[in-house]
Order: C-alpha cells, then structure tokens, then sequence
C-alpha cells in the first residue's frame, strides 16, 4: 500500500518537474506516464520495469528527462554550501566517490530533500559483486570471478575509507557512514547512472532508470557499416550524443527513427535526456535498454544479476606460457562464446601452436585469416580442446549436475517454512551454508541465498559452455577414421568459425582466408 502511494507521488513528482512520455507537452498532472510507458513488475526479467502501454514502434521517443531532474554531483553540490565547501578540502576523491558521498548526503537530509520523493524509489539492497560475503565470493569457484570479486571488495573498502573523513566532517548520521551504507551509495551509481558528457561519474535519472537490460543485437565493434551498435547509455558505457539531432525540435524526434544509433543519450538540443524504442514493441511488453555489452561476470559485478541467456558470455581459456608467445590478441579474446564454441583468437592461436615449430611462418596468415590449415592439425587443436576443457571441468569442485542440484536446493531454502527435507541429497556446500545460518531467514540472510545463487548460476554457465565444448572437440578426437574425423571437423567448422562474425578480432592486414589441405 505504502509502496504504491510513494510510487503514485513520484509519478506525480516526475510531471511537475517535467518528466514526460509523450513528445507533446503533457497535460496530465497527476503522472510523468502514461502516454507510451507505465511502472511494471517483470519478476523474471528485473523485477521492476516499464511495460509499453501501447504498441510502439521502433526510434520512437517515448521518455524525456529534462536536465533540471537529473541527479548530478554539480546539481547536488550546487544547492550545497557546507557540501561544497567540506568537498574543496579533499581534491583527490574520485568523480563517482564524490557522487556517492553527495548522494549519502541528500539521504541524510530525510523529508528535506528536494530528492525524497526520488530518493524512496531507490532499492534498499543490491547484489553487486562488491557486497558479497566470504561464502558468497567462493561459490563462484572459478579464480578469475574470485579475484575479481575479491577486488571489487577492497576497491569498495579503500574508496570508504578515503570517503570517511568528508563524511564525518559532513556530521552524516552515524548510519550512513557505515562500510553498508557505502556499498548501498555505489551500488546505486553502478547500476543505475546514466553517462552524460560534463561527468564521468553520470547522473541519476529518475524514471529513466527503470529500464531493465538487453544484450544489444549487434556487436557493438562490428563497424562494417560505419556504425556503432547497440552502444547504451548506462555509466559504464563511455558512448557520447553530444551533437547528435542538431538543430531538432522535440516534435523531430519522436518521428520514428529507425536509424538511430543507441537507445538512449543526453540531448543538448533538448536539453534532456532522451529515451528511444530500440525496436517495436506490443502494448504490455516490457520497454528495455542496452546498458552495453556485457559477459555475465560484467553484470555481476557492476548491475547485480546475470542472463540465463546472454550472447555476450564468454568463459575465459588461459593458455601455456609458450602458447601466449604466438598469440598476437589480448588474453579477454581468448574464450569459448556463450554457444560452446571457440573464439577466433582462441582457434587461431591453438592452430598455430599445433604446427611444427619449422612450418608456422609459413601458415600463420591461414591461421589468422580463421581457416584450418589442415585436417591433421584440426586434430590435433580438437584434442587439445578436449584435455584442456577436460581438466577445466575437473578443477570445479562442483559438477554441472551438482549445481543443479544444488539451485535445487537453494529454492527450496528460499520457499524454506520450517520443514525442509533435503536430507538425502545435501553437499558439503549446501550443509556448510545451512550449519552457518541455522536457517534463520531473515532478511539478511535471504540476501545472502539470493546471492549465493547468483554465484552457482554463473558458475553452472560457465561450467556448461566448457561442456560444450569438450563435447564437440571430444566428438572429433573420438571418431576412429581419418573420413570420419574430416566429417566432423566440416561439421564443427560450419557453426565455430565464422571469419565475418569475428571480425573485429582479426589483426589488421591479415591476408583473406586460404586454405591449405
Ligand atoms: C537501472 S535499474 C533497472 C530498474 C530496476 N529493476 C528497479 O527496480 O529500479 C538496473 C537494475 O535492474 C535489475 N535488472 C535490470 N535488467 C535486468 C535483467 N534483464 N534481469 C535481471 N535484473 C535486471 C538489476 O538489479 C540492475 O542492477
């Protein structure tokens, strides 16, 4: 009840300060939506979101902030002396520390803030990488998530403490100087900025950012056509509008325009920040926007969830020592995609390491055009593969089917009313977090399930797309005849390597595709 009387306010909020969804000038008072969105629940999408409450077609505008209600440090900092003056004293926080400290500051003016409307809307918890737990972090298994993980920990912890003296000074409430109420602050601005150009930290843009994510279609460094794709507008995204749709009335661009590059930027021209249909949607769908392109760990780390289906997904192979010598492509191109198959880079470094030492100048352009260089070597790159992601796979403690199991379980602790019977099929990991909560639900800990499933579904995705391929490679290796094996390989290529697709991966200058049987 309370819930809908404060979101009912903040619509109402929004339109006084003229957030709009219809390009002409809204007549209603009592909400900033209506005309093209409204708030929906999407609980397996983002939970809260923007549902299209008639059908829209794609480049249509169908949300405009204007500059006065995005949240910014300068606007915060303006309309704030003490804050102003205590900020001067302490040149080398970082854009997004000051945001955060100044973001603290307004919560801690209560009923006061010309914010408090805005500021109720935000979400009380998140799942960012940086506020998991010792057990949460170590769930994901995996070194590379762990370090990352571990650093996003420290990084939250050295910029609090570099933030605290600014803080007290500011005689914040003892609550909101705490290491959480530090997390909870970049947590917002993680997740919920939107790049502008005069700010590296981005702005907070009230009703702009309940857009759930989707994966942009097209690979954003797919340049063929001289444009970028699918480049969003969320903070971590470094794309810029400036200039764009010079000398456009608002009028101009709610035209459908199929042609736009990203779905949504600051307009100087408007002075707004402007939000566009990046395709057609029916009336009650849910309205989403490409924050950018992202692998699960990404999204993890900087927005608190992962995709069950995200394209972008990569599982990272690392390669001997004498490996990395041939490969001429950074280490973040060396993965198996999100379909089990090998990148370019990947593919084209293992084909080269696999010829003898004597032949590979002769082969390397072959190599680097992402061809074969013979049903031999094919082999041999197919049997490396499978050992490789074999003992990937070995180095899980857990298996794809104990991850299963284990989400299993995991919802059945979430659904937990007192009589939970898993007594047959418990592992060690689920008996170490059940003994170390008692099971005692509450908030807290429900926080801390919700998260410890974040980290066993990333993993098991991972986990699977290795799977993937040791199976393909392995189907290869296992193929008795040389016939067969040639069978197999024309069968694998067709689906793993295709040169157009990758590209950008390709160094420049490399000779077109050859073949050398
Ligand atoms: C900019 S906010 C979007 C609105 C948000 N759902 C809300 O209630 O305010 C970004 C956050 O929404 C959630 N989110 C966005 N897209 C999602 C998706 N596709 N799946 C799951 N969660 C998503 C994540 O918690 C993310 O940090």
């Amino acid at each position: 009840m309370e819930e809908a009387a404060n979101l009912e306010s903040f619509l109402q909020w929004g339109a006084a300060i003229g957030i709009s969804d219809s390009p002409i000038s809204h007549t209603s008072s009592s909400s900033c939506l209506g005309h093209s969105l409204s708030v929906s629940y999407f609980p397996e999408a983002g939970g809260r979101g923007l549902a299209a409450t008639r059908d829209l077609r794609k480049g249509e505008l169908v949300l405009r902030v204007p500059k006065a209600a995005l949240m910014t440090s300068d606007c915060l900092i303006g309309k704030d002396h003490k804050l102003s003056a205590a900020l001067g004293k302490y040149p080398s926080l970082s854009s997004t520390q000051i945001l955060s400290i100044a973001l603290l500051n307004e919560v801690n003016k209560g009923r006061s803030s010309w914010w408090y409307t805005y500021l109720l809307q935000l979400p009380r918890t998140y799942d960012l990488l940086a506020s998991f737990g010792q057990f949460e972090i170590e769930a994901l298994q995996i070194d590379d998530a762990i370090w990352t993980a571990e650093k996003a920990v420290l990084k939250g912890k050295e910029e609090w403490e570099e933030a605290t003296p600014l803080m007290s000074e500011l005689n914040l409430k003892p609550r909101l100087t705490t290491f959480n109420a530090w997390l909870w602050a970049s947590a917002t601005i993680s997740s919920r900025t939107m790049h502008i150009p005069w700010d590296t930290a981005g702005c907070l843009c009230p009703v702009g950012d309940y857009f759930n994510y989707t994966p942009p279609e097209e690979d954003p460094y797919n340049l063929n056509n001289g444009k970028v794709c699918g480049a969003g507008s969320f903070s971590h995204v470094t794309s810029s509008l400036e200039g764009e749709n010079e000398g456009n009335s608002m009028e101009q661009l709610s035209d459908a325009n199929t042609d736009r590059l990203t779905d949504a930027g600051y307009d100087e021209t408007v002075a707004s920040y402007c939000f566009y249909a990046k395709r057609n949607y029916g009336k009650g769908e849910q309205v989403l926007l490409s924050y950018g392109t992202y692998t699960n760990l990404e999204l993890l780390e900087h927005y608190g969830f992962i995709l069950q289906e995200n394209p972008n997904d990569k599982a990272f192979i690392s390669l001997e020592t004498e490996m990395y010598s041939l490969c001429s492509w950074p280490k973040e191109s060396l993965y198996i995609s999100q379909d089990g198959k090998p990148s370019f880079a990947l593919l084209s470094t293992v084909r080269l390491w696999a010829t003898p030492v004597t032949k590979r100048r002769s082969v390397k352009h072959i190599a680097y055009s992402g061809q074969r260089i013979s049903n031999e070597n094919e082999i041999a790159v197919m049997e490396w593969f499978a050992k490789k992601c074999q003992v990937m796979l070995s180095s899980f403690s857990a298996s794809i089917d104990e991850d299963a199991l284990i989400m299993r379980i995991i919802d059945k602790i979430q659904d937990y009313d007192g009589d939970l019977d898993c007594s047959t099929a418990l592992c060690d990991e689920v008996r170490t977090f059940v003994e170390s909560t008692k099971l005692d639900l509450c908030s807290k800990t429900r926080r801390s399930i919700y998260r410890w499933k974040l980290a066993v579904q990333w993993r098991h995705r991972v986990n699977g797309k290795i799977h993937q391929e040791t199976n393909d490679a392995g189907n290869i290796t296992r193929k008795n005849t040389k016939k067969q094996q040639k069978l197999v390989i024309q069968q694998h290529q067709k689906i793993s390597n295709n040169p157009e697709q990758e590209a950008s991966e390709r160094l420049p200058g490399e000779g077109e595709n050859q073949q050398n049987e």
